[in-house]
């Protein structure tokens, strides 16, 4: 059963007299464990389209359901829970506190889960070893390099378990070294958790990786291309 079923996604931005489309019908599924890279030109609509899987936009019409639960039907409370108890964000820019250290930047990701003090421990200190950064828990993200910084949000989306981890251009901040080693990095991580991913991405080398590439133009989806890994 799909994790991920849109169709008919359509959204339209108001500013002033102007209409944008900016998603015209968009149909995608997407199975559990997945490794899928959303691309296409600036403005054609890979971030509307995350947010709207990302339950952080509602579209104008349209079927959104994400793991079974139909998205509009849910009140902004009730989406809310949905979202910090289903899904995992990383960001272009990182966005870690900087008063807080590495293990404190993960393990606040938990805070509202109420956990016992020891299950946040070992699963933060398990995940920030998973991400490579054993040794540099107490860092603060200014003593970290991007690559490191990002690795520290990987950690922070992964450590709720979600289903789902929704990555809006990963590595346009990052080297394209450091880019390489942070798509293995979510390409261990999806093998390892079976967490699914979708991220989007301008980079060729990115897109290179993903196991399925679906390319949008002009808020339409215009290529779904699966590959074997
Ligand atoms: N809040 C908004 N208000 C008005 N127009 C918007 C808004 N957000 C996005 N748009 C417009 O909708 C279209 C799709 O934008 P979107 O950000 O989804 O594209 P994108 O593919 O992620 O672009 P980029 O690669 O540049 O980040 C663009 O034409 C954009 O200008």
């Amino acid at each position: 059963m799909a994790i991920v079923e849109l169709s008919g996604v359509k959204k339209d931005y108001h500013t002033g007299e102007t209409v944008v489309h900016a998603l015209r019908g968009v149909d995608i599924q997407v199975e559990p464990g997945e490794f899928l890279a959303i691309a296409g030109p600036s403005g054609s609509g890979k971030t509307t389209l995350l947010n709207i899987i990302g339950t952080l936009d509602s579209a104008d019409e349209g079927t959104v359901i994400i793991d079974h639960t139909d998205i509009p039907s849910l009140d902004p409370k009730e989406r809310a829970r949905f979202r910090r108890g289903k899904i995992g964000f990383v960001f272009q820019t990182f966005n870690l506190i900087p008063v807080l250290t590495a293990y404190e930047n993960v393990a606040f990701a938990l805070d509202l889960l109420d956990l016992p003090e020891r299950e946040v421990r070992e699963r933060t200190m398990q995940i920030l070893k998973d991400v490579g950064l054993e040794g540099m828990e107490d860092r603060r993200p200014a003593q970290l390099s991007g690559g490191q910084q990002q690795r520290v949000a990987i950690a922070r989306a992964l450590v709720k378990n979600p289903i789902l981890v929704l990555a809006d251009e990963p590595t346009a901040n990052l080297d394209s070294e450091t880019g390489k080693a942070i798509v293995h990095l979510m390409q261990e991580l999806n093998e390892k958790y079976g967490t699914t991913f979708i991220f989007s991405t301008h980079d060729k080398m990115v897109m290179d990786h993903a196991r399925r590439l679906v390319l949008l133009h002009d808020g339409l989806i215009q290529e779904d291309i699966r590959r074997e890994s």
